[in-house]
């Protein structure tokens, strides 16, 4: 397919008629917008089909990769830079009648994720793609994605996103590849080659998947991510009901089964073990399995050859009932002998766990799973048994080790151990970041650690470069590919270092900051718009963009602009450097404790952007609906990254990898990724604060009293006492009496006893800041040394270390 713009144009007008039945005079900016990205994914197509037969006849070794959230982002801005067509479109949106911003603005982004979870998956799959490793995407294709969220009174409010309202361009349903999915029901033994056992599901719903493409960057492969969504079966709608006026009724069945798919739950730290979550969980791992089974197939006989063929990535604890899943399909409908089957499942698999906290490690009942999973219980318990015999070899006798090791919780409710069944059921484990993998292994899941070291793993996280640096900030790419001589950079993120030896010359550090201040404008644009703020492009704009949970510890940067209005109440002369600050980020509804800061931060925003004198030095800009749009928006704008997780929460954290790589300087605890970020960039280019991971620990473990410093530190003092009194809420006293009660009397995550190290750490910020050519010096050495972590070296790392899987180059005639 030729791209000049004569044959682009012609083809974005046969589009118009083909697939909007309409004419260039009366296509609307939706027509023109939907014909556009119908003209750029054809090019697309065109490439994934070439890939589709590279990959069928190569019959490779496949990663599927298993995510119960992809949190995608636009397509439209990625797939005009992937297909290199943005003249060509901005020439036939205009012979449209439309400028080329106007039609962009019309993508949708597809939320179906919460956070950095979701994030990574669709960084990751970027990379497989551009590295040419033949993969697949599963999902759940949920009509409500991640909540839209707004302010009330500065209290959170949700509202569902029904994102592909007006249907999306970049999707293909495949209503052909519907299959069935069983719940409920029983099992029962039968005489088929010998003694077998069988699952008869209560009942069966369809699922039906929908691709969108996941180009490669730079190169020809074009990978698909498969999104499953639940179908009710044609004889689901009741008419009887329906032709008796019984409305609801008649549709009852199928908004039972569409519900199976119909929102992402918007949890992202704390299970909540709803059935239907679980629904959601086995929904994906049977539509997927049976859909990798059936790719298999196609080109192979023996299932010995399954796990040469394929390795299956779980994204956390939410797709592991793969696991008894696969060893279903094996033993009961393909009769594999169970120690085949476990041979081969053991080698499919591998877990990587992105949390530490205790409460987001899945557990089900077993109860609910003996229920809705009748067969995956008894494979479980089986899978168990076989387990803890190979626990009895090693530690003959340690029943206490048993009992913790088991796939089973026995008090004080029986419950499945979802993480135990990851570590048992895969060849593979890791951790997202040096310091989170450390800490699985000594402690998280120290006992398997020991009897299988050879499993354990460190990956840590990457973000892609293509959306972060080259769609997100195009001025400082623009100067990138000038200095470094080329966009090579963007296949190999590590050739940024080359930008050291520059890092004081006059010139670059005058465009560096000239660039970063436009960018701030832009963002003084959209804060104004969407928070009637008004922000000052020369002020350091201090920048935490992540999901509200209280072990990220916004309420410590609460307490940081409150210590400096009163500091600028007290002294308005008082040397404090001009700062907007800049929050972004949602709380799961049911989080109460997290929605109190939320609005805290916004009582906080409203008390000093209304100060005559605080206002003058200080901004509070918090945006809201924080999503992958709004970061490309934020991040090339910021100067400090707040990453102040108490050390040992955070698995590893993103945002802080591409606000470094932005240019942002991070003030930050030796936590997750962090350490890895200042180990990179040097210690004169971060700001260290806070207790280290052991030091907190001990904290925790030891005799802590947090109103100790509260009664030693004036300042501290005053910032409390101001959030009790009502300051920021309107003289309502009760407003966040919860959240002082919790830090003055427990304070979890040690805010108090950081405190003094943290404020007097942004003091430091503010004597750097003062002087121009140092920061932009420890801005340029952030972004020149942070190349590590580019998606594209993470998915080396799991090639690897985990996979083991070798690129098919897909050639331009294939
Ligand atoms: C059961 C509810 C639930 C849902 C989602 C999750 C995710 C694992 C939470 C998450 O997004 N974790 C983040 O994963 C990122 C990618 O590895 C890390 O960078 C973050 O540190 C980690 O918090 C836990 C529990």
């Amino acid at each position: 397919m030729t791209d000049n713009a004569d044959d682009f144009g012609r083809n974005m007008v046969a589009n118009l008629y083909r697939h909007r039945g309409t004419t260039v005079e009366s296509a609307s900016a939706r027509d023109a917008y939907h014909t556009l990205a119908v003209t750029i994914r054809d090019r697309l197509i065109e490439r994934y089909a070439r890939t589709a037969a590279a990959h069928y006849a190569a019959n490779p070794r496949f990663v599927y990769y298993l995510s119960a959230e992809y949190l995608l982002g636009r397509q439209f801005e990625q797939n005009l830079l992937y297909t290199d067509t943005r003249e060509q479109a901005r020439v036939a949106a205009s012979a449209l009648g439309y400028p080329l911003d106007d039609l962009a603005a019309l993508d949708a982004e597809p939320g179906l994720g919460n956070g950095g979870l979701g994030r990574l998956a669709a960084c990751l799959l970027d990379s497989l793609a551009t590295a040419d490793i033949p993969a697949v995407g599963y999902g759940i294709r949920y009509d409500f994605g991640i909540f839209t969220q707004s302010f009330r009174d500065g209290a959170q409010r949700e509202l569902p996103d029904d994102w592909s309202h007006y249907g999306t361009p970049w999707e293909f349903a495949a209503p052909d590849d519907r299959l069935e999915v069983g719940f409920y029901g029983h099992t029962e033994a039968y005489n088929g080659s010998g003694p077998r056992r069988r699952w008869v599901p209560g009942e069966t719903v369809l699922g039906e998947p929908s691709h969108m493409l996941v180009p490669g960057w730079g190169t020809e492969t074009v990978n698909i991510i498969r999104l499953w969504r639940a179908v009710a079966s044609s004889d689901s709608f009741d008419l009887g009901h329906f032709s008796a006026g019984r409305y609801g009724d008649a549709v009852e069945n199928v908004t039972h089964v569409e519900n199976i798919t119909r929102v992402l739950y918007p949890d992202d730290s704390t299970e909540l073990g709803r059935e239907l979550r679980l629904k959601q969980q086995y929904f994906l791992v049977a539509c997927t399995l049976r859909d990798i089974v059936r790719r298999f197939r196609l080109r192979n006989e023996d299932f010995d050859h399954f796990a040469d063929k394929v390795v299956i990535q779980l994204n956390d604890t939410h797709p592991v009932m793969a696991i008894a899943e696969l060893m279903r399909l094996l033993v009961d409908e393909y009769a594999l002998d169970w120690d085949r089957a476990w041979g081969i499942t053991r080698r499919v698999f591998a877990y990587t766990c992105h949390t530490l906290l205790p409460e987001a490690l899945e557990t089900w009942p077993v109860s609910l799973v003996e229920r809705l999973l009748p067969r995956h219980m008894e494979i479980v318990y089986l899978i168990n048994h076989h387990f803890l015999a190979d626990v009895e070899r090693h530690f003959p006798g340690d029943h206490d080790r048993k009992r913790r090791m088991s796939l089973i919780q026995e008090e004080p409710e029986r419950r499945v151990r979802m993480a135990h069944l990851a570590v048992v059921g895969s060849s593979a484990v890791n951790g997202v970041a040096e310091l989170h993998s450390d800490l699985l292994s000594a402690e998280t899941l120290r006992d398997f650690a020991q009897l299988w070291p050879e499993r354990f793993h460190n990956v840590t996280n990457g973000v892609s470069s293509r959306r972060f640096l080259r769609i997100a900030n195009p001025r400082l790419s623009g100067l990138l590919t000038e200095r470094l001589g080329g966009e090579e950079w963007l296949r190999d993120l590590d050739l940024l270092a080359d930008l050291e030896s520059h890092a004081d010359d006059r010139a670059l550090q005058e465009r560096w900051r000239d660039i970063k201040r436009r960018n701030r404008e832009d963002l003084a644009l959209h804060v104004k718009d969407a928070t009637g703020v008004v922000i000052d492009p020369d002020a350091m704009c201090d920048v935490m963009i992540k999901r509200f949970h209280e072990y990220k510890r916004q309420l410590l940067k609460v307490l940081h602009i409150v210590t400096l209005y009163h500091r600028l109440r007290d002294d308005p002369a008082a040397d404090v450097v001009p700062r907007t600050f800049v929050f972004g980020g949602k709380a799961a509804p049911g989080y109460h404790a997290a929605k109190r800061i939320i609005a805290l931060v916004n009582g906080v925003g409203a008390a000093v952007n209304a100060d005559p004198v605080a206002s003058r030095r200080l901004r509070v800009a918090f945006v809201p609906n924080y999503n992958v749009t709004r970061a490309e928006l934020i991040i090339p704008a910021a100067d400090l990254s707040e990453q102040i997780s108490m050390a040992g929460k955070e698995a590893s954290g993103t945002g802080n990898m591409k606000l470094a790589l932005n240019g942002a300087v991070t003030v930050g605890t030796l936590d997750g990724a962090n350490i890895e970020i200042r180990d990179r960039v040097g210690d004169e280019n971060f700001f260290l604060f806070g207790q280290d991971a052991a030091e907190a620990a001990r904290t925790r473990r030891g005799y802590y009293d947090p109103r100790s410093f509260y009664e030693r530190d004036p300042e501290l003092r005053a910032a409390v006492d101001a959030i009790a009194s009502g300051a920021f809420s309107g003289g309502d006293r009760g407003a966040f009496s919860s959240v002082v009660d919790s830090i003055l009397y427990h304070d979890e995550y040690l805010v108090m006893a950081d405190y003094r190290s943290y404020v007097d750490t942004q003091d430091a910020v503010d004597g750097a800041w003062r002087d121009a050519d140092r920061w932009t010096r420890m801005s340029i050495m952030n972004t020149a040394r942070c190349g590590f972590f580019s998606a594209d070296r993470t998915i080396r790392d799991y090639r690897e270390r985990v996979w083991h899987v070798d690129p098919v180059r897909v050639g331009p005639h294939h």
